[in-house]
């Protein structure tokens, strides 16, 4: 089976993958890698400073790489076959925390806005649910832990135990509407 872990840029899908596909035996796939090794992009995005990717000429090319075995690491959710995956792992961040990694990677304000904005917002979370379904996504709150920590939750639910992991879990609007309002 292939697994997805997707979530807002700076959450620690990169760390978190890798880890999970040295313990798994699974092939690590890096999206951003492809995407730039095969130029599928469109164009550029001044205002998120980011490729603007041809989802559908990424999505054509990943359905002939995968071979169901792999760890998929992108927050480009629509860019992968549903029929590939059997579980989304959406890693979510405290924004706060979230804000602070991207200030330590020297991104500009307003793509930190954005991508506080989107995590605050659930934007990635909503992505998956409506591209894979609930049964295959599940949410995991990585605030406070440590990478060992995350992939020992992620094969607990590969167990079958990913109930309190359902999406809906996480909340950050409650907390940091207030984020919104400033920016
Ligand atoms: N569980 C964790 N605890 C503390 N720091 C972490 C954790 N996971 C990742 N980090 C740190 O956060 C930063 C971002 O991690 P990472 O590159 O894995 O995120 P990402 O979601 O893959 O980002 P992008 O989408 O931009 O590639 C790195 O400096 C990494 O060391």
């Amino acid at each position: 089976m292939a697994i997805l872990v997707t979530g807002t840029p700076g959450v620690g899908k990169t760390t978190v993958s890798l880890e999970l596909a040295r313990k798994t035996g699974k092939n690590y796939v890096d999206i951003a890698e492809i995407v730039k090794r095969e130029k599928f992009y469109k164009g550029y995005d001044d205002a998120t400073d980011s490729l603007i990717v041809d989802t559908a000429k990424l999505k054509k090319y990943l359905r002939n790489l995968l071979t169901c075995n792999e760890v998929i690491d992108t927050h480009v959710v629509e860019a992968v076959p549903q029929e590939k995956v059997t579980h989304v792992f959406v890693l979510r961040l405290d924004p706060v925390q979230l804000m602070k990694r991207l200030e330590q990677r020297g991104y500009r304000a307003s793509k930190i806005r954005l991508n506080v904005e989107a995590e605050i917002l659930d934007s990635i979370l909503i992505d998956s649910v409506k591209l894979f379904g609930t049964e295959k996504v599940f949410e995991i709150n990585t605030t406070g832990k440590d990478v060992s920590e995350i992939v020992q939750i992620i094969y607990s639910i590969l167990q079958g135990n990913g109930e309190e992991f359902k999406p809906g879990n996480v909340n950050w609007l409650q907390k940091y509407y207030f984020l919104l309002e400033q920016q």
